[in-house]
Formats: structure tokens, sequence, C-alpha cells
């Protein structure tokens, strides 16, 4: 197993988000979390990430006990976070951002190089001496995909990664995550678009209030209008 969570119970402060979670992604696979706004997907993350040390439950990376940290060891054991917003450093060209980030994966692997990562965003390569800052919304959001995958990591956890931009790069960002999961990067895929999140995963996970209240094949959420509607509708 790449990450595993055990009965997370997380709060901040005093309010009690995350209500004893389970979850677990291996090598490979491609799973989709979903729910509702403030249901607690980030929360989730953000524990499993070892921002957040929860109140009782474990979390465990290749099998090593991780729970709260630290960060950038988690970091370490390849998992990559492409978090909601975006991690780029907006002084430094786009060549720069991107080669600042490489280094092999945990096994030695250095599949995803420079060259890979422009010739998988083409937008990019067209971009190499533009400032990070200077760069459209959707291509600062391609950038910190760029980067993740510079760090050959083994998953890829992508929160709400076409949030706020325009339609035909949405449509390029799902081009590219499906391109990451054909590669065999494991990838925890965030989004409120149920139809695309259940079009590149094998299994959904659906959070209601700290919950799990659905885990497995994404194929029965998309058949089942009923599940949608009730948890996922807006
Ligand atoms: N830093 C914080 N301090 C206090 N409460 C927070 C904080 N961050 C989130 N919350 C609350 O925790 C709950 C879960 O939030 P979380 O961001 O995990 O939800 P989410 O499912 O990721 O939703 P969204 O799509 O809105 O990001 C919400 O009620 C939110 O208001």
């Amino acid at each position: 197993m790449l990450l595993e969570a055990i009965g997370l119970h997380t709060y901040y402060g005093s309010s009690h988000i995350l209500h004893g979670v389970n979850f677990n992604i291996r090598k490979g696979e491609a799973l989709g979390l979903m729910g509702r706004n403030g249901m607690g997907k980030t929360t989730l993350i953000r524990t499993m990430l070892g921002f957040l040390t929860p109140k009782a439950g474990g979390v465990l990376v290749r099998g090593q006990r991780m729970t709260g940290g630290p960060t950038h060891k988690i970091a370490r054991l390849g998992i990559a976070y492409v978090p909601e917003g975006r991690g780029i450093f907006p002084n430094l060209t786009v060549k720069e951002n991107l080669i600042m980030a490489a280094r092999a994966g945990v096994e030695g692997q250095r599949e995803w190089t420079f060259e890979r990562v422009m010739a998988t965003f083409p937008r990019l390569s067209e971009r190499l001496t533009n400032g990070g800052g200077q760069l459209s919304g959707g291509e600062q959001q391609m950038l910190t995909i760029g980067r993740a995958l510079m760090t050959n990591p083994d998953l890829l956890i992508l929160d709400e990664a076409t949030e706020g931009l325009a339609p035909l790069i949405v449509r390029e960002i799902w081009r590219v995550i499906r391109e990451i999961r054909d590669s065999g990067i494991a990838t925890v895929v965030v989004d409120k678009n149920h139809a695309a999140v259940t079009a590149v995963t094998d299994r959904s996970m659906i959070l209601v209030k700290g919950q799990v209240v659905f885990d497995g094949p994404s194929e029965e959420v998309r058949n089942n209008p009923e599940l949608i509607q009730k948890h996922l509708g807006v």
C-alpha cells in the first residue's frame, strides 16, 4: 500500500471534521475523492500528508507510520501534492521552476524528465523564459503539475486542479491526468466534476460530513444517478 489512513479523527480547534476515515491507495491505482463543499476532502489529504495531526487514528506511507508528518519526509517517500490554488515560484522562470523540482523517485526512477514534461505540456514549452507569475491561471496550474511530475512520484494528489479555469484548459488538464495515470503513477483526484472524475479513475470515495459513505468502483458511481444526486448533486 502506498498510502493508508486508519480511523482518522481530525479537528480544527474544537470542530470535529473527520469522523473515523479509512483510506488506502496502492501503486498504479487511480482514485477519485468526491463530496460536496466542506465535507472534509482537503482535511483528509492534509492529514495524510502530515500538515495536520489527527486526534485519533494513523497514517501509513509505504507501511511506515507517518502520522502527523513530517511532511517533507512523506514527500520523499514518493508522494507529490498539487494543492488547491497554486504552488509555484513567481520570480523564477518556467524552466527554473521545473528544473529546481527535479529529482529521482524512491526507486531511482527518472522517467519524468524536463523533456517529457515539455512534451506533456506543449503550452509550457512556449513559455520557458517567462516568469511563473506572468503565466495565466491555467498555465500556472500546469506548471504546478509539471513540478510535481519532476519529482518522479509514485503517487500524485490533485486537489481541485481544474477549479476556476477556462473550459479549454480544463480539458487539457484532464488529458494530462489521464496521461499521468497511464504512465503508472497512482493518482488521487479531487474535483467537483463527478463525470470527469469517474471517467478517469478506477475507484471512487465519497465523503459526507467527514465520513466515507461510498468506497467502490467508479463505474458504480457513474451508473447510480441516485447516489450522485444524494451526495454530489448541486
Ligand atoms: N483552517 C480551518 N479552520 C477551521 N475550520 C476549517 C479550516 N479549514 C477547513 N475548515 C472547515 O472544515 C470543514 C471541511 O473542510 P475541507 O476544506 O476539508 O472540505 P472540502 O471537502 O475539501 O471542501 P472544499 O471543496 O470546500 O474545499 C469545513 O466545514 C470547513 O469550513
